[in-house]
């Protein structure tokens, strides 16, 4: 799915008028009807206190018809508006006269702290104050309005976009927004509501298609994509019959030391699980028992060394090379590493310490070869590119990052994000059960696996963090968050695959 910039976003709003030759009312009472639809077959009827906020421009209008509608259907609703500016919007005045006529309880007037409603735990507020056409900050009384909402605990519900929140400014105590419970947001969600420190504010998010113009969506380009099954299934490339393993290639898995062998063990086992043709591991001494053990399907090459890697000599010519998992930043690895990437130009994957070394010494990441794919935590990210001030300023590094040296970076997270130059691939898959040891080993491994198939490198990133993603979603439905390791998604990737192409459950009835 694009995601749009919010001038894209206006000017889909005007093209879209123009072209269904209707009006901005009609295409706010079709956008606000969407919402209240949706919040009615939630409430159901229930007579629970709905306080809506709702600013004086079109993101106000929106609230004005959703309270209009939740009225005509036995709701009890408040609605309030809060008069930060004389500027009313068209849409606004038309919908503020529309809902007097259903109501004699006229929306009331907010100017001031003084007017600040009581708002109680119980409430169900609706946040329509602000939407995309914020632009400035908000004066003081209408940021501790926000405060006042905030604090109340009552469930909140924004329209468009949490108010107070700009699109491409990260929301703190100084600049305060809605925290909402669920976020409602029309046609194209917005970049920032897939950045961790836009979290608490987001809640769950809703995404409503209002039937903006299909062609220009279609047409106007965007450097930003969210990732979800349809895109994945495009990037699918189905098997051959006839094949062999040499069509799947050889992954080369480096790594691991004493103690840390079960990084390199889940890598590889992920790799072979996602399709590779053959692996390799190649690990310190230490870890050839336990390798040949827990992955009998894998062969094995050793170090001289016996508990860290010191000399990575191999005589095969593998088609990709994962470096990194649970190695450790030791001198002699890191000349061991150092040699590795001077001696072979071959496709890579760097996880883990692979990228601790990296930024110990950076004069080594002009030897990796073009396309090299890095998979950072954000305590690597930091390591490697510097502080960022807010997680805009995180992506504008990481960009540079990847445009200075032509490396693709997976920035692994909630939602995972690969940047490539100045495109960013927003995952939309995964949970919280995936935090927890070695996920992140059995991503680096879905990840080569790719590679070896021939996948592109960042194409592989990016279906490789949707599969994996995918798979920890399919067994959090059977194990839990809780009951979740590594070990799972490692044996458990065939079932993103399948998933992939499965028709969804028909609804009963149908
Ligand atoms: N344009 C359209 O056709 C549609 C617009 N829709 C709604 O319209 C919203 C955008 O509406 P608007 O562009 O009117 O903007 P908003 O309603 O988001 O903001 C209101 C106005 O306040 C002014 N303003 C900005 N920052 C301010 C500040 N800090 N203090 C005081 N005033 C400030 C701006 O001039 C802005 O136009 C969307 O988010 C969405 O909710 C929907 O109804 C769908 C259709
Ligand atoms: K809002």
């Amino acid at each position: 799915m694009k995601i749009f910039d919010i001038e894209q976003l206006a000017k889909a709003d005007k093209v879209t008028i123009e072209k269904q030759e209707i009006s901005s009312t009609e295409l706010m009472e079709r956008a606000a009807t969407l919402v209240f639809n949706d919040i009615h077959s939630k409430l159901n009827g229930a007579q629970i206190p709905i306080k809506i906020f709702c600013g004086i421009g079109n993101n106000g209008g929106d609230g004005l018809v959703i309270g209009r509608l939740l009225l005509e259907h036995g709701y009890q609703v408040i609605a309030y508006v809060v008069n930060y500016s004389n500027k009313r919007s068209q849409d606004f005045l038309l919908n503020y006269d529309r809902i007097k006529e259903v109501s004699n309880n006229w929306p009331s007037s907010i100017k001031g702290e003084d007017d600040f409603p009581e708002i109680s735990e119980k409430d169900f507020i609706i946040d329509a104050m602000f939407g995309i056409g914020l632009n400035r900050p908000l004066e003081d009384w209408v940021g501790k309005l926000v405060r006042h909402i905030n604090r109340s605990k009552a469930f909140i519900v924004a329209i468009d976009m949490p108010s107070g929140m700009f699109a491409d400014k990260m929301p703190n105590e100084k600049r305060p927004a809605i925290k909402a419970n669920v976020t409602i947001t029309f046609q194209s969600p917005k970049l920032i509501f897939f950045l961790p420190q836009a979290a608490e504010y987001i809640g769950d998010l809703q995404v409503i298609d209002i039937g903006l113009d299909r062609e220009y969506l279609a047409k106007t380009a965007v450097n930003k994509q969210l990732i979800n099954k349809p895109e994945a299934q495009l990037l699918y490339k189905p098997r051959i019959n006839f094949a062999h393993k040499g069509d799947y290639g050889h992954a080369l898995i480096i790594g691991g030391s004493y103690g840390k062998i079960g990084s390199i063990s889940l890598t590889a086992k992920a790799t072979l699980k996602t399709g590779a043709g053959m692996v390799t591991i190649f690990s310190p001494k230490c870890g050839y028992q336990i390798l040949q053990s827990t992955v009998p399907e894998a062969m094995v090459l050793t170090d001289e060394n016996e508990e860290t890697l010191s000399n990575i000599e191999f005589d095969l010519s593998p088609d990709v090379i994962c470096f990194g998992m649970g190695a450790g930043t030791s001198k002699e690895t890191t000349a061991a590493f150092k040699d590795l990437l001077i001696n072979t130009k071959k496709p890579m994957v760097i996880d883990a310490d692979g990228i601790n070394i990296l930024s110990k010494e950076k004069e080594l990441i002009k030897e990796l070869p073009e396309n090299t794919v890095l998979t950072p935590h954000p305590g690597e990210l930091e390591r490697l590119i510097g502080k960022w001030k807010d997680d805009f300023d995180k992506l504008y590094k990481v960009k540079k990052f990847s445009k200075e040296h032509k490396l693709i970076v997976v920035i692994k997270g909630a939602h995972t994000i690969i940047v490539f130059n100045d495109d960013l691939y927003i995952n939309n898959t995964g949970n919280p059960g995936m935090a927890t040891a070695g996920s992140g080993d059995v991503l680096s491994g879905v990840i080569t696996s790719l590679i070896s198939q021939k996948y592109e490198p960042l194409i592989a990133a990016v279906f490789g963090v949707y599969l994996h993603g995918k798979t920890g979603d399919i067994l959090a439905e059977e194990m839990s968050y809780e009951g979740l390791i590594a070990g799972d998604i490692a044996d458990n990737i065939g079932k993103s695959f399948l998933d992939l192409f499965k028709k969804e459950m028909q609804s009963e009835g149908n």
